[in-house]
């Protein structure tokens, strides 16, 4: 890429990977809050992979652009979505200092940064300084044996950011540091996570040099087929499920039932997300394999619809199981609406 292409104010991009549930969007939170007080603008990019957009919710608003897209992937059948918004926000002369991108926890990051290295379009106004690759300490050895995107995702980053290191001890933080570099020796790796912090000056700092991969890009993979139906959403053999429920929900069944299907079969659930209408409280819900919390989110807006959302993810999931389960925990006796 030659440098003369590069339009004077093209715009920093970062591009925040990781497998489901690795800490990506609190890791986001920690790096909004430390650019806005350097008195930088951020545009953030989320991309969920259900149905239903948690994430909006869980970002703590620091005066950054948020946009949001739901029930598909920037690296399959979004990716002319994204690149099309990337033209039209520059278009308009989007006034904000840099871009920050949050993939879905199963995206191939490679196929979401290559417009950014080879098209002209693209690169001459935005310029990919690098994509972290965010890890969770506890189960990414797991989850490298189990998920193939999970190796992408090491592969292609610049920096290894393991998370969640509070749960570990130190021993274990190095081995898998040990491990990240052994797949990657090109990255940069770094530890931290939600309650000491992150190391964000050396984060923000970095700047890549090409070619960092140890994998090959792949080509977009052509499974826009599998996204025909609305309910569920497929990427190869991970799956989501999404549901709605109109009518408040027993937080306290709800949780007693979910622990006992994690227990039982956490290694085909990956991840699942809600937004619960308790009554009077907004909930959420949040579990990564078998770990599950559930506090207290932020408050009903006036005029806010109140419904509860709860997404799942993971391999081979039948709705009707989760859709039995889901409905023993509603307040009022009322048909379960799914999502369409
Ligand atoms: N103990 C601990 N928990 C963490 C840490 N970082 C994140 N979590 C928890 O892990 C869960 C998932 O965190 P998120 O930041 O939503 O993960 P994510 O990668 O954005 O998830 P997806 O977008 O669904 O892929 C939440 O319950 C977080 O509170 C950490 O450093 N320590």
């Amino acid at each position: 890429m030659s440098n003369q292409k590069i339009h004077p104010s093209a715009k920093p991009v970062t591009i925040v990977s990781g497998f489901l549930g690795a800490g990506k969007t609190t890791f986001l939170n920690a790096l909004i809050a430390f650019y806005r007080a350097n008195g930088k603008k951020l545009l953030v990019i989320e991309n969920e992979f259900g149905e239903q957009s948690i994430d909006g919710e869980l970002i703590v608003d620091a005066g950054s652009d948020i946009f949001e897209f739901s029930n598909g992937c920037f690296c399959c059948n979004l990716n002319e979505e994204l690149y099309d918004l990337l033209r039209e926000l520059w278009q308009r002369g989007n006034t904000f200092d840099e871009l920050i991108i949050e993939t879905t926890g199963i995206a191939d990051p490679a196929t979401v940064a290559v417009p950014f290295l080879t098209d002209p379009s693209i690169n001459r106004y935005y310029r990919l300084e690098r994509v972290i690759g965010v890890a969770d300490a506890c189960l990414i050895e797991a989850t490298l044996a189990q998920a193939k995107e999970a190796g992408r995702q090491i592969s292609f980053s610049d920096i290894l950011l393991v998370t969640k290191t509070d749960r570990v001890t130190q021993e274990q933080t190095s081995d898998v540091m040990k491990l990240l570099q052994h797949i990657n020796p090109f990255a940069k790796i770094l530890t931290g996570n939600k309650t000491s912090g992150y190391p964000l000056q050396e984060i923000s700092g970095f700047i890549r040099t090409e070619p960092t991969t140890t994998a090959p890009p792949e080509t977009a993979p052509d499974h826009g087929h599998h996204h025909e139906h609305h309910h569920h959403h497929d990427h190869h053999d991970i799956t989501s499920l999404s549901f709605v429920f109109a009518d408040p929900i027993d937080v306290e069944k709800l949780e007693y039932r979910l622990m006992l299907m994690l227990t039982l079969q956490s290694e085909n659930i990956y991840r699942v997300k809600g937004i619960i209408d308790a009554g009077n409280k907004k909930i959420i819900l949040q579990s990564v394999a078998h770990y599950l919390a559930i506090t207290e989110g932020k408050d009903w807006l006036p005029g806010e619809e109140r419904k509860s959302r709860i997404v799942f993810i993971g391999k081979g999931l039948k709705a009707a199981v989760f859709e039995k389960i889901l409905e023993q925990c509603i307040r009022k006796a009322a048909p379960l609406k799914k999502q369409s």
